[in-house]
């Protein structure tokens, strides 16, 4: 027993002492790392708890670039100074390497390599919005209805960001797999449930790298491979199944009616229209993953931007009657099924400010997590070595009044009104869609539907949060997730 503590000892010290050597390499002129007072633990209670006050500080005695030791690791905060060299260096710095790292889809998804999720939605979603327009309304007008289902009396919801995202996974699977499939349940749930155990990746700390650095990653996959958690194996079936049953229908029904076949438009049709799709070897893992590699990008961010815009109006009700003005001005386009033609989204201007302001003032302290492909010099001289991980500092961005205009921090949703930037309009001082070449190609997808289902929501009801005070976002570590706090919804007196 004695022997056992005293050789774990022994090899805790020599660990350590190994990861030291890695946080103090000198081989760069490296940017400066605060001291720390408890070796292997370093800044982590510090980051996770206090982070806000943490990086202020960081910031005045080191400056704009500076590096931090926590979850044993040290990472680079970047702050808005040089933050556009990240994004405009997509050879050097990389988004989806530091995503993979979190959410193991290469060990979710056994086709992953044979996929590119942004060629796919280019080429097949986003140049098609426009002729999606009636589809995405009649859906979320739907399922809203279906999952507020709102009577005379006021109702109490809490955890919008779960409603939302069974609302979003609707009018997704609408699109991406086509009317007849998006109205079973089944189907909506594993969209959901897709989207809400992924997220799990990304809410649990990397606590057991304070261990050793990459112990938490090894864990995961673990965990994913051995089938204890794997998402995508739980739903797998579900997918095949429903993918198959239209694939095999659709095939039927154009070899029976040839060119009198009415097509049916979604990203599963223009999959397998593709070159190298071949009717008589169908490949129906890859088709699965193909799709399930989208709904997290798609859904999560989707239901979460319209769920803190909820719980933003619903904190400031205030406003909402000025919405509701300019709702009904807009609605004056709608046809006699109450459904709008897809240009009525540019007639929604204090809408379209609100959802940039709830956007701006997601609430992270440090965002768009890189991973540095390959060692780099930054204008400033400072360097960073290959894989380490690089955070932007958002609080340093969004909290500049040079760059947001005066009261940075507090959520004013007219703020853009006249100052002609759209929700979906990126920049230097506006990062939730990211930039430069990977900025996110979902982001018209994205604020269209918020739009559309903010249009009827606020036709229809009045909402405000049950505590009558403004509901702040819930803060784990350095990173924002949407409030689960109640709100108060009634029908709207017309
Ligand atoms: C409010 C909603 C959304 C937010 C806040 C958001 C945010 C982001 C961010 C920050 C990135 C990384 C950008 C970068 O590397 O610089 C990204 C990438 C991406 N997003 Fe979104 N997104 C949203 C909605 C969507 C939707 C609806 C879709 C799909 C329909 C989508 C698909 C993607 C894809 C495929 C990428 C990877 C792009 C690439 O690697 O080139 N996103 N998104």
């Amino acid at each position: 027993m004695y022997q056992a503590i005293i050789l774990g000892s022994i090899l805790l010290v020599l660990l350590y002492i190994l990861k030291r050597a890695r946080v103090r390499d000198t081989r760069l002129n490296m940017p400066p790392i605060p001291r720390y007072k408890i070796p292997i633990i370093g800044h982590t209670y510090s980051y996770f708890f206090n982070s806000e006050e943490f990086l202020k500080q960081c910031k005045k005695e080191h400056g704009d670039i500076f590096s931090i030791y926590a979850w044993g690791q040290v990472k680079t905060i970047v702050g808005k100074e040089y933050s556009h060299e990240i994004l405009a260096r997509e050879e050097t710095f990389s988004f989806k390497r530091a995503f993979v790292e979190r959410v193991p889809y290469a060990v979710l998804l056994k086709n992953m390599g044979l996929i590119t999720p942004a060629t796919l939605l280019k080429d097949h979603v986003f140049y098609k919005l426009s002729s999606y327009s009636e589809r995405m309304q009649k859906s979320l007008y739907s399922t809203a209805q279906k999952h507020f289902n709102i009577s005379d009396q006021p109702k109490v919801f809490d955890n919008l960001y779960h409603i939302m995202t069974k609302i979003v996974s609707s009018t997704i699977a609408n699109v991406y797999i086509g009317e007849e499939e998006s109205k079973h349940d089944e189907i909506i749930a594993a969209f959901g449930g897709i989207t809400s155990e992924l997220s799990i990746f990304l809410m649990v700390p990397p606590f057991l790298n304070l261990i050793y650095p990459g112990l938490h990653n090894y864990a995961i996959r673990t965990l994913v491979k051995s089938g204890l958690f794997n998402p995508a194996a739980k739903y797998r079936d579900v997918l095949i199944k429903h993918i198959k049953k239209q694939v095999c229908k659709r095939l039927q029904e154009k070899e029976k009616y040839g060119n009198s076949w009415k097509r049916p438009d979604d990203l599963l049709q223009d999959i397998i229209e593709r070159d190298g799709f071949n009717p008589n070897n169908i490949n129906y893992s890859l088709l699965s993953d193909q799709i399930f590699v989208l709904l997290f990008p798609s859904i999560h961010t989707t239901a979460g931007g319209c769920a803190n815009l909820l719980m933003d109006l619903a904190s400031r009700p205030q406003y909402i009657q000025e919405l509701y003005e300019e709702q009904l001005e807009v609605h004056k386009e709608a046809d006699e099924n109450g459904i709008l033609p897809f240009e009525a989204l540019n007639n929604m201007n204090k809408l379209d400010s609100c959802i940039r302001e709830s956007l701006r003032l997601t609430g992270h302290i440090v965002t768009l997590e890189h991973m540095a492909l390959k060692d780099y010099t930054f204008s400033n001289g400072l360097q960073i070595p290959k894989d380490r991980i690089v955070d932007i500092y958002a609080d340093d961005v969004y909290q500049d009044e040079s760059l947001q205009g005066p009261n940075p921090k507090s959520f004013e949703p007219f703020r853009h009104v006249d100052a002609n930037v759209s929700a979906s309009k990126i920049g230097k001082s506006y990062l939730p869609f990211g930039g430069g070449k990977h900025a996110c190609p979902g982001r018209h997808f994205a604020v269209s539907e918020i739009k559309f289902f903010m249009h009827k929501f606020i036709l229809n009801y009045n909402f405000r949060t049950e505590s009558g005070k403004i509901e702040e976002r819930i803060r784990i570590g350095p990173y924002a997730f949407p409030s689960s706090s109640r709100i108060i919804i009634e029908k709207r007196i017309k």
